[in-house]
């Protein structure tokens, strides 16, 4: 997916002035910047459910179709159990029930949740609530996932757990990824890139990080490096 010379204002307020960015297909783009700084809008304009005032948002071969949106807060219908979560939002891809059903204990396995399926929202923790959510947007045949600060209400531990089941899931089913966070460990444990917005220098900050994901510790010296240069670069926007 590829941003080109994208320009979008609120009124006066210009939130994206002839910005470009390049998200190769099937990678994972961490975006970090300070709040208002746009994260959100370039999400939204990459659902398409914001469309840039010039510019163009192009979608490569194969990324075209619904997209994945997973938010900060899970989403979950309370009245539905963790099954019916999953196995809802797949109606229109899986009509065949069998498949359906498959499909969605395919992912529930993976995020550790095959106990709980017939648990409701409100019976579990906001960790395994997080956990459906995945769950749902992996299940879902999207090629694009777009990630708002997903895990930014958990716990420290709990947040790096999710994250490394996040990475398990996205390892067995690559899809291009936008991964919007606050926390720059978080976005160099995950992302093939790191984008950070708002920095007066360079306004879209790129870095590549060159370490396999399932490689990463999060006590690396080269990407402490990296997360260090990020919060500088945050610090500094
Ligand atoms: N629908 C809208 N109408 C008017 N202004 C908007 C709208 N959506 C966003 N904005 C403005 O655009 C700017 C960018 O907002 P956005 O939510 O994308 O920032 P963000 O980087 O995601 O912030 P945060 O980290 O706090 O979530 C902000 O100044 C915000 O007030």
């Amino acid at each position: 997916m590829r941003f080109v010379e994208v320009s979008k204002r609120f009124g006066d307020n210009i939130v994206f002035d002839q910005f470009s960015l390049a998200i190769q297909p099937k990678t994972i783009m961490a975006v970090v910047g300070p709040s208002g700084m746009g994260k959100t809008t370039l999400l939204q304009m990459a659902s398409g459910l914001l469309v840039p005032d010039s510019g163009a948002v192009v979608k490569e071969e194969g990324e075209s179709g619904s997209v994945s949106y997973l938010f900060q807060e899970p989403r979950l219908l309370p009245q539905g159990t963790v099954f019916s979560n999953v196995e809802l939002s797949l109606h229109k891809a899986f009509p065949d029930k069998k498949e359906r059903t498959d499909v969605a204990m395919h992912y529930l396995n993976l995020v550790g949740l095959h106990d709980f399926i017939a648990y409701y929202p409100r019976q579990l923790s906001g960790g395994m609530r997080q956990r459906v959510a995945i769950a749902r947007s992996f299940a879902h045949p999207s090629a694009v996932i777009l990630m708002d600060e997903p895990f930014q209400s958990l716990d420290i531990k709990l947040r790096y757990n999710l994250l490394d089941s996040f990475v398990s899931l996205w390892n067995e089913s690559p899809r291009t990824t936008i991964f919007v966070t606050h926390d720059p460990k978080e976005a160099v444990l995950v992302g093939d890139s790191v984008c950070c917005l708002g920095n007066p220098k360079e306004p879209n900050l790129l870095f590549k990080i060159h370490i396999p994901r399932e490689a990463r510790n999060i006590s690396d010296s080269e990407l402490l490096g990296l997360e260090s240069k990020l919060v500088k670069a945050l610090v500094e926007a």
